[in-house]
Formats: C-alpha cells, sequence, structure tokens
C-alpha cells in the first residue's frame, strides 16, 4: 500500500481498503476520477479492463436515487491510464450533506488521482448558449457554499488540506485548455466556456431567479461545486464541462390581471422543464462528450500531465 493509513480518517480508510483489496495491482493506483453528470452514464463506456462496485455496497458512500445516475463506480484502462469513474453522483437535494455527496473525492484522491474530471447536465442561461453545446467550466458561483452548505465546514482533515483554501484556481487553466485541443481534434465545433452556477435544487428556478442568475453566471445546475471544492482542498487538477441540456426561461410570468382570452389571444404557451428531457440530451450528446474525454485522456498522458 502507498500511503501511510494511519494519517487518515476511519471512514476514509474503511471505504479506501474496501475497495483496495478488491482491485488488481494496475488499478491499484489510478491518475485520473471521472464523475459523469445526469444521463452521461455512458461516457464509461469506454474504459476497458473494467472493475465495477455498487455503491450500496462501498463503506461511506451514498446510494443514487435520481433517475440518469447508475449507481456504480467503475476502475480501469482509459486511453492506457488507469481511471476510476463514477456512473452516477450524490446531490445535496436527496437529503445528503455537502460532506457526503464529496466524500468519494477524497477517496479518489487517496487512490493518486490528481486529475478531476467533473461532468454535468446543466440550463443554459447565455443567450449565445443552444441545448447540445458543451460549455468548459471557467469558475463556479456556488449558492450551497453562500447558504452554510460548504462540504469544507466541519473539523479540517488537515491529511487532505489546509483549513483555509483559496479558491482562485479551482478548475485548472491548463486543462482547461487541453480539453478545447481535445474537442478540436474530436471535430466537435460548438464548444464554449462559461461560470456554473450550483444551487441546491431539486426544484428547477424561476423566470426572475434565471435572470438574476443570467447577470452572474452562464449554466446553472445543482451539482459541481461541492466536488470541485473538495477536489480543490486537496490538490487535485479540476476541469468541470457541463451539457446544456435546455435552455433557462428567463420571460417573466403573465401578469395575474390579464384575462384568459387576452392570453389566449397570445397563442400564450407555459414554458416548462423537465428531467426526463434533461436525460434524453444527455443520453443523446454523451457519445460526442465520452469520445473527447478519451481523447483528452490521452493528451494528458502525451503531455505527461501529473
Ligand atoms: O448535475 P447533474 O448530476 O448532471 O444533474 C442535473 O440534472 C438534474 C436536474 O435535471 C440535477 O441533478 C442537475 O444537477
Ligand atoms: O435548467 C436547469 N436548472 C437547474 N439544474 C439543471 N440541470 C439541468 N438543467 C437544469
Amino acid at each position: 500500500m502507498s500511503i501511510d493509513l494511519s494519517k487518515f480518517p476511519d471512514n476514509y480508510v474503511n471505504c479506501y481498503k474496501y475497495l483496495y483489496d478488491k482491485l488488481p495491482n494496475e488499478l491499484k493506483s489510478v491518475k485520473m476520477a471521472i464523475v459523469c453528470g445526469s444521463g452521461l452514464n455512458n461516457l464509461a463506456d469506454k474504459i476497458k479492463n473494467t472493475v465495477t462496485f455498487d455503491y450500496k455496497d462501498i463503506p461511506g458512500f451514498a446510494v443514487s436515487t435520481v433517475a440518469g445516475h447508475r449507481g456504480k463506480l467503475v476502475f480501469g484502462i482509459l486511453a492506457n491510464s488507469p481511471v476510476v469513474c463514477m456512473v452516477g453522483r450524490f446531490h445535496f437535494y436527496e437529503g445528503h450533506s455537502a460532506q457526503k455527496v464529496s466524500f468519494p473525492i477524497r477517496i479518489f484522491r487517496m487512490f493518486g488521482a490528481k486529475v478531476l474530471v467533473l461532468t454535468n447536465a446543466a440550463g443554459g442561461l447565455n443567450p449565445n448558449y443552444n441545448t447540445g453545446d458543451l460549455v468548459i467550466i471557467r469558475d463556479h458561483v456556488s449558492f450551497l457554499n453562500f447558504t452554510g452548505s460548504n462540504p469544507l465546514i466541519g473539523q479540517n482533515e488537515s491529511i487532505f488540506g489546509e483549513r483555509f483554501p483559496p479558491m482562485l484556481n479551482v478548475y485548472n487553466h491548463h486543462l482547461r485548455y487541453l480539453f478545447t485541443q481535445a474537442a478540436a481534434q474530436c471535430n466537435y465545433t460548438n464548444l464554449k466556456e462559461g461560470t456554473y452556477i450550483c444551487l441546491s435544487g431539486p426544484s428547477y428556478e424561476t423566470p426572475a431567479e434565471a435572470r438574476f442568475f443570467s447577470t452572474i453566471g452562464d449554466v446553472v445546475g445543482m451539482s459541481t461545486a461541492p466536488e470541485a471544492t473538495v477536489g480543490n482542498h486537496c490538490g487535485m487538477q479540476v476541469i468541470g464541462i457541463s451539457l446544456v441540456t435546455n435552455m433557462v426561461n428567463q420571460k417573466p410570468t403573465l401578469s395575474s390581471f390579464k384575462s384568459p382570452e387576452e392570453i389566449a389571444a397570445q397563442n400564450y404557451e407555459a414554458p416548462t422543464i423537465s428531467h426526463a428531457e434533461v436525460i434524453e440530451v444527455g443520453n443523446q450528446k454523451a457519445k460526442i462528450l465520452e469520445g473527447i474525454v478519451e481523447k483528452f485522456t490521452e493528451i494528458l498522458e502525451q503531455n505527461n500531465f501529473e
């Protein structure tokens, strides 16, 4: 075993040992960890020589309760690199603390992962975006962190990182550049870059909230920031990719003073959004993202990225 387990808290050690003992030697240490967003399970399909665990069996892991999140942890080889992939993630709105949501990230760090690839499905706020676009996350605004649900609250586990971590370079500049190269090599031309707004969920935003968010960010979702915060704390190089699964309605709701006749005359169709739509777009675009992530892993290897 390459790390001194006596330095780590028991809950991390139990989880690490459970997985470590079941892995072949070539997967006992990994270079990269990947988290699949809603509908993006198929990202794991390119991973070879896999060893798969059910979340329900892993000590310290929560279980996935959200449609489009398979609930499997996959270790394997991607583009000649040992990786671990969360096929489905945990969300704060499922009733887990921000600490529980991000628990796996520290486990991945214990397994040696220096690069953390976070993917998600998100609503588009930026009018220049379209459904289906991929967005490299430049930075985030986390309403979870603002409202007392920062995953680093509580005793600082100094074996992972410092009490007051800077958040100035969470989404690694070099990785973002290499991801644009990977996308170009896959002939993908709709790549955008923007700020991710993290909400607790599970309700989607109102039009007034969406107008507010559009002044501070480009995409909105209910994940990623806790994982990125913890990854940054323990010294990982983080990259985040959002798939725009829907454009967010920012139009004011109709005035309540309008009569039904007036509304009918405007051919008013109430906008709507559903998780089914989010998963469907995720499933449609997972293949493209899968190809780019594989190419990205290959480029990291070529660049000896550590
Ligand atoms: O962020 P991921 O897990 O991709 O999922 C997104 O999709 C769900 C809403 O449809 C929310 O969970 C939101 O965060
Ligand atoms: O429009 C959205 N809002 C919040 N979270 C989301 N996840 C996918 N789409 C959305």
